[in-house]
């Protein structure tokens, strides 16, 4: 009589994906009795690594107002079935925090400490997202914005061939001695898209600090079609163990063992992924300086979406600033947060203790979704809200479109976060760069070929409508 899943399972095999194939083996070889128990002992899989239960995490939020009750709340029921996973041994929350996915989800200001573990959904998609200031010796803010305008490029892709930055070959070299970035896309996006800035709330901005009266060029960016081609091939890997190793694990969950050699291997691809960041920032500063004539004082630069490790343990931040020298092996001690666009950029300095586990905010954070957003402004436009909240500044879209998902009402109180950041003893504020403006894709999608091609669709369709 055939062998079945039942028996197998009475014989100690694991029900899961391996049960099928297990099955099959069996039959194809007529096994039974004695000769079946030991073929089970020997092929059946390690027992599957279950979720966790009331594993406690530092919380640095509370709601100020009552937009923010519903917020709090989410970040919570997100945190509380993260914190299930099977790996983490630790986790906070900052006072930007705001879910970003379905529950379980790591929430944007979330820390997640895991032991021997990297989860390639905890650093998210935009891996070593940074921030970087260079302080001049003596320049105009309006010279320095001219001068990064003429320098950046933001918007989807790359740069136009003979417009390109170069990639230095060693670094071109070690992406090819990796198992995950060796890849066509990977390297073909690490050259193309060097000296780029993208979408969304990536800017460049530039004021003057507070304390000295020099002028500042902050970048925000993270690793382009790089970092994207980079997670998406960990997800996958991750996923692999995913099915293999655990139950019960959400999918944004999974992780590659950092023992494996897929784990060293991925581990190096983030270091080598973040080098990259650096020297496109670096790369946008340094173009920015030639154009202006401008001397460098000053350069430095966080990121706050990354994974950084501490013997066997495995912090990961999503939208939170390091403020541990010791995960940061390039840092002066001075960590930068952004508000928005009207707002100061805060450098900072923190002491690690047991409630930040060695983070600060990295921003003010969104309360609202970006749709949610739009609602609250209806009626108005564009232009009224970009002319009301961006009043004395000399803000500019790329794209030459209003984003209005970018504008200052668009995220949390500056303040509100400021005062908690105190609250909480996270980091301490030694100055701010005050705003004098700053530059942002802005809705580049509104001319975007297929969304012409879509209004033109409409707008004939309703021409037809009207004549018959
Ligand atoms: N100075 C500016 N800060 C901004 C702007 N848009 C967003 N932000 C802040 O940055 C953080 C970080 O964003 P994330 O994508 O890394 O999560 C965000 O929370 C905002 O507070 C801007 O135009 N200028
Ligand atoms: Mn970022």
């Amino acid at each position: 009589m055939a062998v079945t899943g039942k028996d197998l399972i009475e014989l100690g095999f694991e029900q899961g994906p391996e049960l099928g194939r297990a099955i099959e083996t069996v039959n194809a070889l007529g096994l039974e009795g004695q000769a079946l128990s030991t073929w089970v002992a020997a092929n059946k899989p390690a027992p599957r690594i279950k979720l966790q239960e009331n594993l406690g995490y530092r919380f640095n939020l509370e709601a100020e107002t009552e937009d923010e009750v519903d917020n709090v709340a989410k970040v919570r029921a997100t945190m509380d079935v993260l914190m299930r996973t099977p790996t983490l041994v630790d986790g906070a929350v900052m006072p930007d925090a705001c879910p970003a996915g379905p529950e379980g989800t790591i929430p944007v200001g979330g820390v997640a400490v895991a032991r021997n573990a990297i989860h390639p959904g905890m650093h998210s998609a935009d891996i070593c997202c940074s921030v970087m200031v260079t302080e001049f010796a003596d320049a105009e803010p309006q010279d320095i914005l001219n001068a990064i305008h003429e320098a950046t490029h933001f918007g989807p892709g790359g740069r136009p061939n003979g417009m390109r930055f170069t990639m230095s070959p060693d670094l071109y070299d070690a992406f090819r001695g990796n198992a995950f970035l060796n890849d066509k896309k990977i390297l073909q996006a690490a050259q193309e898209h060097l000296g780029t800035q993208g979408d969304g709330n990536h800017f460049a901005y530039v004021g003057r600090s507070e304390a000295t009266g020099a002028t500042c060029l902050v970048t925000h960016h993270g690793s382009r079609g790089p970092g994207a081609g980079l997670y998406k091939l960990g997800m996958r890997c991750a996923e692999g163990y995913r099915t293999k190793l655990s139950e019960g694990v959400k999918k944004q969950n999974a992780w590659i063992p950092a023992d494996t050699e897929e784990g060293e291997a991925y581990w190096e691809a983030l270091q080598l992924i973040r080098k990259w960041t650096k020297a496109n920032h670096n790369a946008l500063h340094q173009r920015a300086a030639m154009i202006a004539g401008a001397d460098v004082r000053e350069r430095f630069w966080n990121e706050h979406n990354f994974v950084f490790r501490k013997g066997d343990l495995f912090y990961h931040a999503k939208g939170a600033t390091p403020i541990d020298p010791e995960m940061l092996p390039d840092t002066n001690g001075t960590q930068i947060i952004p508000m928005n666009m009207a707002e100061p950029v805060l450098l900072v300095r923190g002491a690690v203790h047991d409630g930040n586990l060695g983070f600060a905010p990295h921003g003010a954070g969104r309360n609202m979704s970006r749709s949610a957003h739009k609602r609250a402004l209806e009626g108005r436009t564009d232009q009224s809200v970009f002319d009301e909240e961006t009043d004395g500044l000399d803000v500019r879209f790329y794209s030459g479109n209003v984003d209005v998902s970018e504008l200052p009402s668009a995220y949390k109180s500056a303040s509100a976060v400021q005062a908690q950041m105190k609250q909480f003893d996270l980091a301490d504020t030694v100055d701010r760069i005050l705003p004098y403006g700053s530059i942002m894709a802005g809705d580049w999608e509104r001319d975007a070929p297929w969304k012409k091609k879509a209004a033109a669709k409409r707008a004939a369709r309703a021409r037809r409508e009207a004549r018959s």
